[in-house]
């Protein structure tokens, strides 16, 4: 069957797919579960979509290991990283030691460390900086709360917070692909990628409608021209995230300003994500 041409290849944005597995599986398993996609998914569908996974600091050396070893095309990164380059943090994993293991992703600003960790857009913002100085490619992530929602701000809610994000970047920043990469794949995004992910959507099996995230995604383009140039705005992919599944996939990806997916307890979940980024693959 022909595939169908989504908006986001129409534009020259490769549908990224990225399975955020938070705090779950060990090294071991995090192994199978890679194995597992990459046996599952097809070379055209790995070229037509870009597939990443995103597991704890603990499984990286074995993902690394495993895809650099067996050369497959499924990329990786990091949930988050300090802030700081390097010194007394103790915890905390800076953005050289996710270089030195080719990570090209890192998250920043996920809601869950916003809000269970205090970090404040001027603590993302820093976190954007760290992962730009070492190549790494942020996944921004903005989204309103319920409150927000029902109080219809959350579109400016979301611009609010991408602007205190991308304080002091550059077109060009925005523009460049992190030369960190080695994870497999490299996207033919930019150099920072940004996620919509609306907080009362998150593991909660509520997932925003396709107009919902278009409405916001758009919106987030939008001020990406205003502030950095249309040509800029028009290479950043924009991902979608929130209780994403095999079965919604098709409607949240049909807007053309959302380029894939963040995915979270859908990611643990071999056969479900390997369908969601078939999905996005297809075009569908
Ligand atoms: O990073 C992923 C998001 O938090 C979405 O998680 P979820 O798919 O489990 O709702």
């Amino acid at each position: 069957m022909a595939r169908k041409t989504t908006p986001a290849r129409r534009e020259g944005r490769r549908p990224l797919i990225a399975g955020n597995w938070k705090m779950n599986l060990t090294h071991l398993e995090a192994i199978g579960l890679v194995q597992k996609l990459a046996f599952s998914l097809k070379e055209p569908e790995l070229e037509a979509a870009e597939v990443v996974v995103l597991p704890p600091f603990t499984a990286l050396r074995s993902v690394q290991t495993l895809v650099t070893g067996d050369k497959l095309e499924v990329g990786y990164g990091a949930q988050d990283l300090s802030a700081h380059d390097s010194g007394a943090y103790t915890g905390e994993v800076s953005g050289a030691m996710l270089a030195a293991l080719a990570c090209r992703y890192v998250v920043v600003g996920h809601s869950e460390r916003r809000a269970l960790h205090g970090e404040d857009d001027a603590v993302v913002a820093s976190k954007v900086q760290a992962a730009l100085r070492h190549g790494l490619v942020p996944i921004l992530c903005v989204g309103e709360g319920l409150d927000v929602r029902r109080a219809g701000t959350h579109v400016s809610h979301c611009t609010t917070q991408l602007d205190a994000a991308l304080e002091g970047l550059t077109a060009e920043q925005l523009l460049a692909p992190g030369d960190g990469a080695g994870s497999g794949g490299a996207g033919s995004g930019g150099g920072v990628v940004i996620a919509y992910e609306p907080v009362w959507a998150i593991g909660t099996g509520e997932v925003a409608t396709p107009e919902d995230a278009q409405e916001v995604c758009g919106a987030i383009r939008s001020r990406l021209a205003e502030r950095f140039g249309p040509e800029a705005a028009a290479v950043v992919r924009i991902l979608y995230g929130g209780s994403v599944k095999a079965a919604n996939t098709v409607g949240i990806l049909a807007g053309p300003d959302v380029d894939g997916a963040l995915v979270g307890g859908a990611s643990l979940d071999a056969d479900e994500f390997v369908q969601i980024c078939r999905t996005a693959a297809d075009g569908s």
